[in-house]
Parts: structure tokens; sequence; C-alpha cells
């Protein structure tokens, strides 16, 4: 791999009798915003799992900033460096918003160390970025969801990662909520691996995608290179047309309703 803050080969996960990931290899330029797209089941959860050490990694290596993520870094030097964003907004109860987001600092200094004025100045910052100023002291148990998931986002970016992972981070969020978080997350300009569910979300804000189907890579590239009305037809079984995004020129697709694919035929 090259000088990329994450790259992946060969990467495998065996869960129980299955091998869940196969032989995955992916690279995630700097700055760069890296979607992984698949089925239901597919390995998606699992690959990023294996990259932020939730699981183990039977085969293959994942480099960080040129270092083996899964051999050579110590839990807290990976957890200062991999920050991630899961599809669940937490269920923390009685903590605030500024608790949860100083959280993040914990991997830099450990949860008895010292805590200085840096990390008070990264907490308010990473605060404002995701709009969330003035907030501070709100209970997180009373946000919503899109809040929850901002509030979830500043504390992974207080961890001031080198990367950051999502595992379908817009799920259960409103269409608006959605645009904004990944508009967010892009404009960061820090290097993302994430999976998301919403293929034309993908085509909008990924810079390179990589398609799995049964734990394996089948299409790696541009959003105009993966996101093929063949491709998808044979890694979700639906019939898509590819139109040009009016506005951005990005891949676009629509999908055909089984009744009017029935008609097609
Ligand atoms: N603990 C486990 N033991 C055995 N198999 C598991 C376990 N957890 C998940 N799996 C299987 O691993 C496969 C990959 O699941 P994974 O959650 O990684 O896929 P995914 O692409 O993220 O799916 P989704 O889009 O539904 O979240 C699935 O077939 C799943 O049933």
């Amino acid at each position: 791999m090259t000088g990329s803050p994450l790259g992946l080969t060969g990467v495998g996960v065996r869960l129980g009798v299955s091998r869940v990931v196969r032989d995955v290899t992916l690279d995630c330029p700097a700055g760069s915003f890296v979607g992984l797209l698949g089925p239901n089941g597919s390995g998606k959860s699992s690959l990023l799992r294996a990259v932020y050490r939730a699981l183990p990694a039977d085969t293959g290596t994942v480099l960080l900033d040129g270092r083996d993520l899964l051999r050579d870094l110590s839990a807290r030097e990976a957890a200062q460096r991999v920050a991630v964003l899961a599809q669940e907004p937490g269920h923390e109860v009685g903590f605030t918003v500024a608790e949860m987001v100083a959280a993040g600092r914990t991997p830099h200094h450990g949860a008895w160390g010292r805590w200085s004025g840096d990390d008070r100045t990264i907490v308010e910052r990473t605060i404002a970025t995701v709009g969330l100023s003035g907030h501070g002291h709100r209970r997180f148990d009373a946000l919503s969801g899109g809040e929850k998931q901002r509030v979830l986002l500043a504390r992974a970016l207080a961890q001031q990662p080198s990367v950051l992972i999502l595992d379908e981070p817009t799920n259960h969020l409103d269409i608006g909520t959605q645009l904004a978080l990944l508009a967010l997350v892009r404009g960061l300009g820090v290097t993302v691996l994430a999976a998301l569910h919403d293929l034309n979300l993908a085509a909008a804000y990924c810079d390179r995608l990589h398609l799995l189907h049964h734990g394996e890579t089948v299409a790696g590239g541009t959003p105009g290179e993966v996101l093929t009305p063949a491709a998808i037809a044979r890694v979700f079984g639906v019939t898509a047309h590819r139109i040009a995004h009016p506005e951005t020129g990005r891949p676009h697709l629509i999908f055909s309703h089984p009744s009017s694919r029935e008609d097609l035929s």
C-alpha cells in the first residue's frame, strides 16, 4: 500500500464457521471519502469492525499511516487514530453533550489523565463544527436522533483521528438530516471509510466506492465506475436506470419496482 492513511490488503474475517469477509483490498487516500456498499449481510459492518479492531481479522493487513494497525499498535494508539460513528445513536443516559464529546479525548490522556486547556478547546471546537454551539449543557438522552448523531460525530472528531469510520451513520435519520450529516463529514476533509445503504447518497458524497457481495469486493472505483446497472442487478437483484444528477452530474439511480420490472420483461 501507498502513503494513504488507511490501506487494507487481503483482509478476511471469520465468524464462527462462516467466512463473512474474504480477501478485501482497498485504499483510502488522504482526505478521501470512501464508501462500502452491498446488500444486507454482505460483510460491510464486519469489515469495518475488523478495521477498528472490534473483530479479529484472520487474514490480511491493515496499514494506518504506514503502521500495521492490527499487530503493531496498542489498543490505546489505535483508539487515538481511528474514530467510529456507528448506525445506532447511543442510549447513554445522564451525560451532557459536552461530557459526551469530552469522552473523545480519553484515548489521548487515559480515563484518569490530566485534562488540559487544549482538550477543552478541542471539545468546544468540535461541538461548534457539528453546529451545536451553545448546546453543551443539554442532556444527550433528551436530543433527537439527528442531534445525537451530530454529538457522536463531534466525539469522534474530538479524538482527532487519522481515519473516521462510519457504519451506516444516517440510518433512522430524515433525508434533510442525512444530507446535512454527510455534507458536514465531507466538508471536514478527514479520511473516511463509510458503510452506506443509500446508493444515491454514496454516489453524491463518496470519492470512491467498493461494492461487497457475499463478503468479497466485486467492484471498486469511482461512483461512475461502480454504480452500473449491471452491477446493481447482479448484487442487489434490482433493475436500476442511471441518469446524471441534474446539479452535480454525478450518477443517480432510479429503481424499477418489481411490477414495472415484470412489465419490462
Ligand atoms: N456473530 C456472528 N456469528 C456468525 N455470523 C455472523 C455473526 N454476526 C454476523 N454474522 C453474519 O455475517 C455476515 C455479514 O454481516 P454484516 O453485519 O457484516 O453485513 P452487513 O453488510 O453490514 O449487513 P447490513 O447491511 O444488514 O448491516 C451475515 O451473513 C451475518 O449473518
